[in-house]
């Protein structure tokens, strides 16, 4: 590990969450991020004693996620969007790029929105860390694998995307995203990481986010079927939001950067499963009846399989997930529980 001593002035794009608002509401804020990620790293690095800087658009509502830091001096929250070069930040000492919304039904409202916080949001932040001279740790995600061919995902796979379709706009967005870095990288000498990030879940991620994790929770809460899209036979390989943060961490902070890595669990479930665990487990917390699960078209170019190789993140960062499915999601339910006690 290099650089983790000492306080620290963070930069960190992407931190609200609005997630009924972007999905209810009139059009998706290119820059809005769901700010899952973002808010619950702003208190890890606080936490260690950090200063941060958060921007985010909120275009579409108010940064409730973020109200509990009102009054702590040590954040400050900037209203920008990121396709817009940022101004002068003379006392950063480093970045992670979050922002991009990165649920499917999200990401799909507005794709020439996401395209560009793809491509200008993440060409401003490394102009930012080119001028200032610091690193910059880009947030790229397992959908640069596509549908994958070859399973479980090495870094090393080049993946196998369809560029034309209703995906393409995040998955695509994704890739350039990951050249434009290289780029930057080979041209400028910009110091930066890249982690691609496999599905994760965990509290603050709401109940209209769309993911599958935060989806069935809520649904099971409030009595209502769960959706399961397609035959329930898809795999997907769940991290919890602790687990990752934890790698976003290291990785900026290890002497790594010589290209992308995967951080997820490598535990591989089916939706089927999932959906059974979530049913079993949400009626155990409230004491109703299980709810039922009901099947429903799959989504084009949904991927059918998916888990991470991790031996390159354990071997170079030290790190692997260590929080199980079943203690991750009684956790969300919770949380889930919580938020529907106040709504
Ligand atoms: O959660 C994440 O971290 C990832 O979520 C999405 O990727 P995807 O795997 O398609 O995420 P979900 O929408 O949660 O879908 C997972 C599976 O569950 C299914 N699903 C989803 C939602 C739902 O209500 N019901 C349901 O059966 C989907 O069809 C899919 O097979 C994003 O595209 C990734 O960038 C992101 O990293």
């Amino acid at each position: 590990m290099n650089g983790t001593h000492g306080s620290k002035t963070i930069l960190v794009t992407g931190v609200s969450k609005e997630f009924d608002t972007v999905i209810n509401g009139p059009s998706l804020t290119s820059n809005q991020c769901a700010g899952f990620l973002g808010s619950n790293l702003v208190d890890f690095l606080l936490e260690k004693g950090h200063r941060v800087i958060g921007v985010d658009s909120f275009e579409t509502g108010s940064p409730s996620n973020l109200r509990h830091l009102d009054n702590d001096t040590r954040f400050t929250l900037i209203n920008h969007n990121i396709q817009s070069p940022l101004k002068e930040l003379r006392e950063i000492d480093q970045i992670y790029n979050l922002a991009c919304p990165a649920s499917p039904i999200q990401y799909q409202k507005n794709p020439l929105g996401t395209l560009k916080t793809c491509f200008l949001g993440t060409e401003n932040i490394l102009e930012l860390a080119k001028r200032r001279g610091i690193r910059i740790l880009h947030t790229s995600t397992s959908e640069v694998y596509g549908d994958p061919q070859v399973h479980p995902q090495p870094e090393t796979y080049w993946g196998n995307v369809n560029p034309f379709g209703p995906r393409s706009c995040y998955d695509e967005g994704k890739r350039v995203a990951e050249a434009l870095c290289y780029a930057y990288r080979e041209q400028f000498g910009v110091d930066i990481r890249i982690a691609r990030i496999f599905n994760t879940y965990g509290p603050r991620m709401g109940a209209g986010d769309g993911r599958v994790v935060s989806s069935f929770i809520a649904s099971a809460i409030a009595d209502r079927d769960i959706r399961v899209t397609g035959d329930g036979s898809a795999t997907r390989s769940f991290q919890f939001i602790s687990d990752c943060i934890e790698g976003l961490y290291r990785l900026m902070n290890s002497v790594y950067g010589d290209g992308p890595v995967n951080i997820g669990n490598d535990a591989e479930i089916t939706i089927q499963r999932l959906a059974e665990k979530i049913v079993e487990l949400v009626a155990k917390v409230t004491g109703k009846e299980k709810v039922s699960i009901t099947y429903h078209p799959r989504p084009v170019d949904d991927t059918q399989v998916r888990r991470p190789q991790i031996a390159l993140a354990m071997a170079r960062l030290g790190w692997a997930p260590v929080v199980q499915l079943e203690y991750g999601l009684q956790k969300t339910i919770e949380w889930h529980m919580h938020e529907a006690c106040l709504s």
